[in-house]
């Protein structure tokens, strides 16, 4: 059975949650995943960083349970609670709908489980508004205390702060990590915001297609497969954003990116 080697910071010689091993997917007929590893433990947070187009939100929807395997597995612990806060949700601005009512669907939620997840969610007194009223940031909280009414072992987030600015986005994540210190929960997430969600994640994988290269956010930051793809500006960010001055500003090391084909691959087998 594949380990977690080293990377984790939060949990170690726990069961994982999640455990994907070799997987390939294949939608329209077209290889999307080729060959991906990957496990998730308890209160991890662990963020899939990539290029448009290269995989991040099958592979969230693998782990779901939502695609079709080609090759490989994905194996969930049993009764694994999963939270899921989609991209966006389109909402028929006609029809009037409370926050309240919109966690009671499409299962009736009691008024405290529904207090609970707003107040964890930093969306407490929105209960009474309705959803078409809400900013973004509120709509993205609204959309998170949905995904802890069942108090969730692991939180999955798809691109979960598009849309909103970048201090926004920055409290969104905060909050993410406090929900994860308050529950214990683990969290996989996908985000284009490399330098904050860097910064609040234990480990990264960088997909494109395939897992590129994985570990700490140090690790990828400073991965050349991560530099081909995203240029050594986020490094610097992340080094920034941790207040950290050992950044060297030698940014000669800038290349275009090589497929996984072309290059070789010395990283642990299981992200
Ligand atoms: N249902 C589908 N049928 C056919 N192709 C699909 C399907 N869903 C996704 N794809 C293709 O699979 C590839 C990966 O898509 P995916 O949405 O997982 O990428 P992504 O990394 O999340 O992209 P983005 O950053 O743009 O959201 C894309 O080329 C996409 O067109």
């Amino acid at each position: 059975m594949p380990r977690l080697r080293g990377a984790c910071r939060v949990t170690r010689n726990t069961a994982p949650l999640v455990e994907v091993t070799d997987l390939t997917v294949r939608l329209g007929g077209q290889t999307v995943l080729s060959h991906v590893n990957l496990t998730i433990s308890p209160a991890e947070i662990v963020t899939i960083v990539g290029p448009n187009g290269s995989g991040k939100s099958t592979l969230l929807r693998a782990v779901l349970g939502a695609v079709p395997v080609a090759k490989g597995t994905v194996r969930r612990a049993d009764g694994l609670r999963i939270g899921y806060v989609p991209q966006k949700l389109a909402i028929d601005p006609t029809l009037p709908l409370t926050v309240d009512r919109f966690l009671s669907l499409p299962r009736r939620v009691s008024a405290q489980r529904r207090k609970t997840a707003l107040d964890r969610a930093g969306a407490e007194n929105l209960g009474n508004r309705q959803m078409t009223d809400l900013s973004g940031g509120q709509f993205q909280r609204v959309l998170l205390a949905r995904a802890l009414l069942d108090t969730p072992q692991l939180l999955i987030l798809d691109e979960a702060t598009q849309g909103l600015d970048q201090p926004g986005s920055a409290a969104f994540y905060e909050r993410i990590a406090e929900v994860r210190s308050t529950l214990g929960c683990a969290v996989l997430m996908v985000s284009h915001e490399l330098h904050v969600v860097m910064a609040a994640s234990d480990r990264v994988i960088c997909l494109n297609g395939h897992v590129c290269c994985h570990g700490t956010p140090e690790v990828v930051a400073s991965a050349p497969e991560y530099r081909a793809l995203f240029g050594t500006g986020t490094h610097g960010a992340l080094a920034l954003y941790r207040h950290e001055h050992d950044h060297n500003h030698d940014h000669t090391h800038d290349h275009g990116h090589h497929h996984a084909d072309d290059h070789t691959h010395d990283h642990e087998p299981t992200p």
